[in-house]
């Protein structure tokens, strides 16, 4: 393809997510797929093309409306990202538009006009409020302040910047030396992650689905943090977990990887087609110890009751801490949303309570950096529960990874990008009481 029909492709792309509620990742893989003449490397720089833009929306606004170009729309966008970001894409932004070929309609005057503003500068501009330089719609920026006050700015930079891809290793296949010697012979060059025992972070943008490694299942593509919430599940053999958002089953693996196939797991989850996707995954890992269920379930939630001896929540919310991975979701979660994820947590967390065992753990985990959604959910659970009380999150840590520091003072794990190069999350055990209060 040439470089302008990429840009076309990227405008039409951002038009379609304006209609729809499917995510960047999604709207990217079915347009460029859909498509035979799109190349996997076209695929790849239409992909960083969109997300660009995606990461830095309010501030090619803010350089839009600063311009006076009242148009706001996907080509708008492209434009002003085009001038003020060079590098982005082969060609000068005229030159890209020249209404040829498959490329974009040509520029009219006013675009010309834009283009001529925006030459010379950067996305960057110290006229920027903090909300816009930040990438945080206005209602949401003083609550994410209240988190990380005078280093708000640079934790912010650090999600904004590109994540890297994170595997989990597999041990029940295999060691971390022996799959990184697996994939190097497949040409991917691997480090071991600074603190997960089992991650491999891999250099450089790959597709890892047709290697050797993942087809065997020695291999799964999870962050370090995600990792880390698996593991502080302090998940032993033998033990009845459950584990209550399952999703796609990126955590039930993880656990059942530490079961060492030994126990039981109950994967469960309210949407029956995000939790059937972990079948194939539990299947190529070689696990064999888990059962799925959906919810709601009243019978076996009442037979259940008090029966496990770990219970995981990790809990749907805003995903303030994987805009990395998702910049669409920052823009797309407004005040009504973000309520709902608060009575979602609070209603999971409730019913998740009950399947404790006396003396068994509830793990509470969100990849969200906002007080409301972690330590204030928390908070108001224990003041309704006081059969539950919270572990010293390092006691735990102490006991799961020994030889890695641990990052956390008092009762929460706080992972941001910034400051441990992960996804955001954030962590929190709580006992059940072996007595009544
Ligand atoms: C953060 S995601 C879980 C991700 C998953 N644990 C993983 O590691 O890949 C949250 C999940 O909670 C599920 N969920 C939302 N409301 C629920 C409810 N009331 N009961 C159970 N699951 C629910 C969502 O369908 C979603 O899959």
């Amino acid at each position: 393809m040439r470089p302008g029909a990429r840009v076309g492709a990227v405008i039409e792309i951002l038009q379609e997510l304006e209609k729809t509620n499917l995510t960047a990742d999604r709207v990217v893989t079915s347009y460029t797929r859909s498509r035979r003449y799109i190349g996997s490397k076209d695929r790849r720089e239409i992909g960083n093309l969109v997300f660009s833009i995606l990461r830095s929306k309010l501030r090619l606004t803010w350089w839009l409306e600063r311009a006076g170009h009242a148009e706001i729309s996907p080509r708008a966008l492209a434009i002003a990202s085009l001038s003020l970001q060079s590098g982005q894409t082969q060609g000068d932004v005229p030159s890209l538009f020249s209404g040829e070929g498959y490329g974009p309609p040509e520029l009219t005057s006013k675009e010309e006009t834009l283009i001529e503003a925006l030459s010379g500068s950067e996305l960057v501009h110290p006229d920027q409020p903090d909300w816009v330089r930040d990438e945080v719609v206005p209602w949401l920026h003083p609550r994410l302040l209240s988190r990380f006050g005078s280093n708000m700015a640079a934790e912010m930079a650090a999600l904004q910047n590109e994540a890297d891809v994170v595997l989990r290793v597999n041990r029940l296949k295999g060691t971390r030396s022996g799959a990184q010697k697996a994939l190097a012979q497949e040409d991917v060059a691997t480090r071991e992650t600074a603190m997960a025992p089992l991650g491999l972070r891999v250099e450089g943008r790959r597709s890892l689905r047709a290697s050797r490694a993942f087809r065997d299942g020695l291999i799964e593509v999870q962050d370090e943090g995600s990792q880390l919430v698996a593991l502080l599940c302090d998940a032993a053999p033998g033990m009845a977990v459950a584990d209550y958002c399952a999703g796609a089953g990126g955590k039930t693996l993880a656990l059942a990887a530490e079961m060492q196939g030994k126990g039981r797991i109950t994967a469960l989850d309210s949407d029956a087609k995000r939790l059937e996707r972990a079948g194939p995954r539990l299947e190529r890992a070689g696990v064999q110890i888990v059962e799925l269920k959906t919810l709601p379930d009243d019978s076996w939630t009442a037979k259940s009751a008090g029966s496990f001896d770990r219970v995981l929540v990790d809990a749907p919310c805003s995903g303030s801490g994987v805009w990395r991975r998702q910049p669409d979701a920052r823009l797309a979660l407004t005040p009504k949303r973000f309520e709902g994820y608060l009575q979602a947590q609070r209603a999971v967390l409730q019913s998740a309570s009950l399947l404790v065992r006396r003396g068994g753990r509830l793990i509470y985990a969100t990849c969200s950096l906002l007080p409301e959604e972690d330590e204030q959910q928390v908070e108001a659970f224990l003041a309704a529960n006081p059969d539950f009380s919270q572990l010293i999150l390092a006691e735990v840590w102490n006991k799961v990874l020994p030889d890695v520091a641990c990052p956390a003072e008092g009762f929460h794990l706080l992972l941001t990008p910034r400051q441990h190069g992960t996804d955001g999350f954030f962590v929190s055990i709580l006992e059940r009481r072996l007595e009544d209060t």
